[in-house]
């Protein structure tokens, strides 16, 4: 197809550097905001273009030569090319287009913190998913053609995770499986590999392991949620808590997972309703609060759990899954007249339309902390916090 030369100018939501050629957008991978490159069009989707990198004409001043040399090829990084210091600003430009675009934000820049940046920006992961092929080796799916590509080492991965990875490579899973996760507890040295594999070199098949954040041990079964990156989670955890004062009294975590923010939330209020629909996480969560007697911990999906009359609060945290939060949540929250919210979302887009519809409701939108927990991926995490008129 066509080769073009293009001036990028500006960044997408799935880390695609963008320009215009011909009057359409044109999506140029592994590119950055202010280069000229020569491209290739690969794909011409009718209002835009995709295109891909045939030669930097005009390299920008952050860029740098990617670590890895699976990077471009497995599809799990998109900012390896671009100095740290960079990516994040990258990100924030990103989370403000969204809160504009989606949320009908105006001056997004008013209220859009700067990015609590990350600390180490290699090797932070503390839990990878991999597959195994015929030959018994394990890599990853490549993320546009999902073919498989053998991994001897990710520098997403805490070095621990990678020094199990090569003791796995060629050993069999013991029960009939084409995956396998190894995590990683960071702060306490124990580690879970499911499934069972033959081998003696390490312990494989534990059901579950633990991890420190601040003073507290969590347990973690396999089946559970946790955090990935264990030193920007203690970061996210002082982002909520900054949030809560006083008069939050009775605070609701919803989507609480094995408890993350619940016993930090539990020092500050008199009390704490939790609500967690995974049995599993509700389960490590009745080990992982057993020492406080001022937390309810519920096994329900939010949306059932906030229909309920008795349940209600000064102070809601809300952390949902990449797809937000449903209507039913959100209406509860306005119905109920909770006076803070504060949402932790991995999903800027769902993220603006979610506190799109609770401005509609009457909250106020304070301010947006970026938190990246994910460098050299075009993730962000934010904290959101609101507050009714
Ligand atoms: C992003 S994780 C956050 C967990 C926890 N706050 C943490 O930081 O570790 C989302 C959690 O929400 C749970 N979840 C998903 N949908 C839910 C729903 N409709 N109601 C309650 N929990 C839900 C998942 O099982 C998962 O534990």
């Amino acid at each position: 197809m066509k080769e073009i030369e293009i001036q990028l100018t500006g960044m997408a939501h799935l880390g695609e550097a963008i320009g215009k050629y011909d009057g359409k957008v044109v999506f140029v991978p592994y590119a950055i905001p202010g280069e000229t490159v020569k491209a290739k069009i690969v794909k011409d989707e009718g209002d835009y273009l995709r295109a891909e990198i045939v030669d930097v004409v005009e390299p920008s001043f952050f860029r740098e030569d990617p670590p890895c040399k699976l990077f471009g090829v497995c599809g799990g990084c998109s900012f390896q090319h671009v100095a740290y210091s960079y990516q994040i600003k990258l990100k924030e430009i990103v989370v403000m287009e969204q809160l504009k675009r989606i949320g009908g934000f105006e001056n997004p820049e008013e209220f859009t913190l700067l990015t609590i940046k990350a600390e180490p920006f290699y090797n932070y992961r503390n839990r990878a998913d991999f597959s195994i092929n015929r030959q018994r080796l394990l890599g990853f799916k490549m993320r546009a053609s999902h073919k498989f590509i053998h991994v001897e080492h990710c520098f997403l991965l805490h070095q621990k995770i990678n020094e199990i990875l090569a003791t796995l490579q060629g050993k069999t899973p013991k029960r009939k499986t084409h995956n396998v996760t190894i995590r990683y507890g960071v702060n306490t040295g124990q580690w879970l590999v499911q499934p069972e594999m033959d081998t003696e070199e390490i312990e494989t098949g534990q059901k579950n392991y633990t991890e420190k954040l601040f003073e507290h041990e969590f347990l973690i079964s396999a089946p559970s949620f946790f955090q990935v990156n264990t030193y920007q989670a203690e970061k996210l955890i002082e982002t909520v808590l900054k949030y809560i004062d006083r008069d939050d009294r009775v605070i609701i975590d919803a989507y609480a997972g094995v408890g993350t923010f619940t016993v930090f939330l539990a020092k500050k209020a008199d009390k704490v309703i939790a609500i967690e629909e995974s049995r599993s996480a509700y389960k490590d969560a009745q080990i992982n609060i057993k020492n406080f007697d001022n937390i309810n911990y519920l096994c329900k999906k939010t949306e059932e759990a906030l229909n309920e009359h008795s349940i209600d609060a000064d102070a809601i945290v809300l952390d949902p899954p990449r797809v937000g939060c449903m209507k039913e949540v959100l209406e509860a929250i306005s119905e109920k007249k909770i006076k803070k919210i504060i949402y932790v979302s991995c999903e800027p887009s769902t993220l603006a339309r979610d506190l799109k519809y609770l401005r509609e409701k009457g909250y106020k939108l304070i301010e947006v902390q970026p938190v990246d927990m994910f460098p050299q991926t075009y993730h962000i995490e934010n904290v959101a916090l609101m507050k009714i008129e």
